[in-house]
């Protein structure tokens, strides 16, 4: 692309990552992009760097942007290299996520264009996708009770409601079910996982809210229904279903991605956008392993991610 910068020389904080159906976020400048090599290799795509009006100062903030399946919709869910993803945004400074997901719905009450933001999730994947930084001699264990960074999603869900009547409709909580897919559930998969009480499922909030979280970067899904899966009366899920959902709904997945944009570049939400809370959890988690026992390249992809922390 002429005219735009390939690097950018400040700290970026917030990123966006885009899911099905939102593979850029329009109405924003673009003003670079950024192609990061990470030791867990290439993201999923070059990262886009975007000025967002902070409505509180009028400065620009920078927003990270970056498409989970790619520029063209060429990764599989199973297939997204979240290590590097999540690696090359805390790379440029990032300590905020706010991942979108088109989901399906395992509850009636959740419609089509509705948006959730989930409090909870279910592992379903199968142990094929790399889940972690810390392996290979770096031992490292962090919390994850709650998957989803509490402060974070009260500001999505405040600014989601806010635009209620207006188009959109916002649960604010709910458990999100992440299968391993690329195939859709069967019936009784569909069943058994409402009767756990699962409100949504998809295929990507895992590893990327674990590796988020290891990283010390504060992470949100929002995700938006676009089928009843397979247990309801109306039509099976299928690709186009999900996609003419996210078509037709994408002009309001884009109002609340910048109502929330708009709500985090206000600088009394500074301290959260820096993760403050975070910052430096990874020295002692990350550190277990006795020096004199730790794997030299599992040693040197941490330094990397964290510098400072294992010297
Ligand atoms: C195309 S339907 C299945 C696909 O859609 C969701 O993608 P994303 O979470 O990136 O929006 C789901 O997780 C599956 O990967
Ligand atoms: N029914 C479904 N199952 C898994 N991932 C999805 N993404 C959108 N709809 C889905």
């Amino acid at each position: 692309m002429t005219g735009i910068a390939d690097k950018y020389d400040a700290p970026v904080r917030i990123a966006v990552i885009g899911g099905t159906g939102l593979k850029s976020l329009p109405g924003f400048t673009h003003v670079a992009n950024l192609n990061v090599e990470t030791p867990w290799g290439k993201p999923s795509s070059p990262i886009s760097i975007l000025h967002h009006a902070s409505p509180s100062t009028g400065h620009p903030i920078p927003i990270a942007f970056l498409s989970r399946h790619g520029l063209h919709h060429e990764i599989a869910p199973h297939e997204v290299p979240a290590r590097a993803n999540i690696a090359a945004l805390r790379s440029i400074g990032v300590r905020t996520i706010i991942a979108f997901s088109a989901v399906g719905s395992l509850q009636e009450e959740v419609r089509p264009r509705d948006f959730v933001v989930p409090d909870q999730v279910f592992d379903r994947t199968k142990g094929v996708r790399p889940w972690t930084f810390f392996e290979g001699g770096m031992v490292g264990h962090v919390g994850f009770a709650d998957p989803f960074d509490s402060t974070l999603s009260k500001i999505v869900a405040k600014s989601g409601h806010a635009l209620e009547g207006d188009g959109i409709t916002l649960h604010d909580k709910g458990m999100i079910i992440c299968m391993e897919g690329p195939q859709f559930s069967t019936r009784a998969e569909s069943n058994i996982y409402r009767s756990w009480g699962g409100t949504v499922i998809n295929m990507s909030v895992l590893p990327e809210a674990k590796l988020a979280r290891e990283a010390e970067i504060a992470y949100q899904m929002i995700c938006m229904a676009t089928d009843y899966d397979c247990w309801h009366s109306t039509e099976d899920v299928n690709v186009e279903m999900v996609m003419g959902h996210m078509k037709a709904n994408s002009e309001n997945a884009r109002r609340l991605v910048g109502a929330v944009l708009d709500e985090l570049s206000n600088e009394r939400h500074s301290d959260l956008v820096q993760a403050k809370h975070l910052e430096g959890s990874m020295k002692f988690a990350g550190s277990m392993t006795g020096k004199e026992a730790r794997g030299a390249d599992a040693l040197k992809k941490l330094q990397w991610l964290f510098p400072g922390y294992y010297d």
